[in-house]
């Protein structure tokens, strides 16, 4: 196995020669773009069932209950919404120009920082393509590392601007991310002295993270069209910022697609496979999806959060007992992400240690959720 995450993908290239259209100038769907529900096991459409939609929690920061609130919302829903945060929204909004900048340079531009097939920086395809038949609606540009060498090539002129931007989002995403991380672990009876790899101040100096731009256009044809497809994050966890366009959904069991509507300031956190490893399935990894739109291009930037290199994740000992055996092998990041290349959505499933014998339906194995 690669000890480097750069090098997670060389085992599992992303074959896919990238070359979109010039989305705007199109009037209708490709056919290579057209999803039907073959293309796509998970139910097609917004929840519908009962008659009340419920909603993804907003949870306030600065709110005294906030470490019982996001335990709950872990357990409940994989994912929820933060305001009072602290990112400054000057820099929401720069990173937001800066994404914008960036995909409506012409396709050319846009090749010559292309993603090597085996690398992991770069603009491309979104990795998961490749298990699929269609093609999704979307540009993705991912950033691990220094983006500098990539933004010459983009912007030869403004390149520091744009790099100054992203050190300091991924400096603000840094902080934000170790907060979240001890309200998650804290409301499972977690601390410092469980989780050594957050180094001597608890402040997880040496954690991994990528950024990954999404860019949405608008779609003739959105009923039939894929932004990106169904999947759970490899991480610990994610920092969605949207722009004020809604498009992400997650699966609620029970009832089906829900839209995270965007709210004003607010960021989406989503918990990734590691915390579900690391909890021992009591947090699980929220499926989630982002649909297009006819009129309107849609934005978002994702801080992909992660251990550091070297650390093997596996559940924390202090969530085991004789009835509580550990649920998931230990994996490091790199590891995982190699594994999410070869397996995809049952990654999970494919270093889980031993199904549970009350349980007919692996809940990690979201090509089993059922809805309705
Ligand atoms: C660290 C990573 C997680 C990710 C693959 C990547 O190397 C960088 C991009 C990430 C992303 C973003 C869009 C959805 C996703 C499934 C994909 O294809 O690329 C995730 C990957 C992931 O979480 O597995
Ligand atoms: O664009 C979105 O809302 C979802 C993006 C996403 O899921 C990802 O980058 O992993
Ligand atoms: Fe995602």
């Amino acid at each position: 196995m690669p000890a480097r995450l750069s090098d997670a993908f060389k085992s599992h290239p992303l074959n896919l020669q990238l070359k979109h259209p010039d989305f705007s100038s199109l009037q209708e769907l490709p056919d290579s773009y057209a999803w039907s529900q073959n293309d796509d096991q998970y139910p097609s459409s917004p929840g519908s069932f009962g008659a009340e939609q419920d909603s993804v929690p907003v949870i306030d920061l600065s709110d005294p209950n906030a470490l019982k609130l996001t335990g709950h919302a872990c357990r409940t829903w994989g994912v929820f919404q933060v305001t009072n945060h602290g990112i400054p929204s000057k820099l929401l909004d720069n990173i937001e120009s800066a994404g914008r900048s960036l995909f409506s340079l012409p396709v050319q531009q846009k090749l010559k920082a292309a993603r090597s097939p085996d690398g992991i920086s770069g603009y491309g395809f979104a990795r998961i393509s490749s298990f699929f038949q269609k093609l999704m609606w979307s540009e993705g540009f991912t950033i691990f590392g220094s983006p500098l060498d990539h933004f010459r090539q983009l912007w030869p002129q403004d390149y520091n601007k744009f790099c100054n931007i992203i050190e300091e989002y991924e400096k603000e995403m840094k902080r934000l991310a170790g907060r979240l991380m001890w309200l998650m672990l804290g409301s499972l009876g977690i601390s410092m002295e469980d989780v050594k790899w957050a180094g001597p101040k608890g402040d997880f100096r040496d954690a991994s993270a990528a950024l990954q731009l999404n860019s949405y256009p608008a779609c003739p044809d959105p009923d039939r069209a894929m932004g990106l497809a169904a999947h759970t994050d490899s991480t610990l966890l994610t920092i969605l910022y949207q722009n004020n366009t809604s498009g992400l959904q997650v699966l609620r069991e029970g009832t089906g697609w829900v839209t995270v509507p965007p709210l004003p300031g607010a960021l989406v956190v989503n918990v990734g496979d590691l915390i579900h490893i690391l909890s021992n399935g009591l947090y699980p990894s929220v499926l989630h999806r982002a649909v297009v739109n006819r009129s309107r291009h849609r934005l978002s930037i994702a801080y992909l959060y992660g251990p550091p290199d070297s650390v093997q994740i596996s559940p924390l000992s202090k969530l085991l007992g004789p009835s509580q055996p550990p649920l998931y092998r230990p994996i490091t990041w790199n590891e995982y992400l190699g594994t999410k290349a070869k397996h995809f959505n049952k990654a999970l499933s494919s270093v889980r240690l031993c199904a549970p014998l009350n349980a007919l339906v692996d809940v990690s194995d979201h090509n089993s959720v059922k809805v309705g």
